[in-house]
């Protein structure tokens, strides 16, 4: 597999209204190349927009989002993931009538720039190769052939995964690995991320709800509070935080 080198994201002053809700308030944050982050905070908190500003799904009325110190805000999404910022979704966006395999070759070729490859019988022999790797990699090998609208909720998050790998990000943004799944399966689910993380040499960035996962797993937190950043630090900086804990921790119930 191609090297993949990490790259710092950074954000400056990021500011996005929708009507008279400020859903990201002047937020500035910056994710160290190769870091394993976790951003939380409660329903409505921002977690969602913020992803899509970076990501560029949405404009943001000002600010800046600098990956390795270039400021990619005008740019469109398709730019910015050609620039290395992969992104995976909350519910799964694969093609659910094509197999795992053409799911992920479809991927490779459109980011290849080759969208009039799509529709050729035998796909690029550099696509069926780097699906093939990124198959191994999340360990979906075994349903390469099966449809996408078959596979369990589990596969279909780590094919939505993998389809952001295929792609090779530098930078991963991951809205909620573990929605909708329950215990076990949500720690298998963490544990392959980690270890992609690993892998890889990522900078991944996770929102992420489940609080045992996230003070496990993540190296650094980032709380959002209405738009705004409420607290960042280590897991156990997080967990003492009177803030935190008043806005968030002190909840029963951090599921949405
Ligand atoms: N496309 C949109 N149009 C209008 N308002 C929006 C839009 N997207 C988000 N919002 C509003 O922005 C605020 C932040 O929403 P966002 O989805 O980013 O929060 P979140 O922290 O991801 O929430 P959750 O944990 O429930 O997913 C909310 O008040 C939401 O209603």
């Amino acid at each position: 597999m191609a090297e993949q080198l990490t790259m710092k994201l950074e954000v400056r002053h990021l500011t996005k209204t929708f009507g008279g809700v400020r859903a990201i308030d002047d937020v500035s944050l910056a994710f160290p190349s190769g870091s394993l982050s976790a951003v939380i905070g409660p329903n409505g908190a921002g977690k969602s927009t913020f992803f899509n500003l970076i990501s560029g799904a949405f404009a943001p009325d000002s600010g800046e989002v600098l990956l390795d110190g270039e400021d990619v805000v005008r740019r469109s999404k398709a730019e910015r993931m050609q620039l290395g910022i992969g992104r995976a979704f909350q519910v799964a966006s694969c093609f659910p009538s094509m197999t795992v395999a053409e799911n992920l070759m479809a991927a490779v070729t459109a980011h290849l720039g080759q969208w009039g490859n799509l529709a050729r019988r035998f796909p690029l022999p550099g696509a069926r190769e780097r699906a093939r790797e990124v198959m191994e990699l999340v360990g979906l090998s075994h349903i390469a052939d099966v449809e996408a609208a078959i596979l369990s909720h589990g596969d279909q998050k780590l094919l939505d995964i993998a389809i952001a790998l295929a792609l090779e990000p530098k930078v991963l943004l991951l809205d909620e690995p573990t929605a909708g799944m329950g215990p076990d399966e949500r720690w298998g689910m963490i544990e392959r991320v980690r270890g992609l993380w690993d892998q890889q040499k990522l900078t991944l960035v996770f929102i992420e709800h489940d609080m045992d996962i996230v003070f496990q797993v993540a190296s650094t937190i980032r709380v959002l509070c209405y738009g705004r950043v409420l607290a960042e630090g280590t897991p156990d900086e997080i967990r003492n935080n009177q803030a935190v804990i008043d806005a968030y921790l002190g909840k029963e119930e951090h599921d949405p």
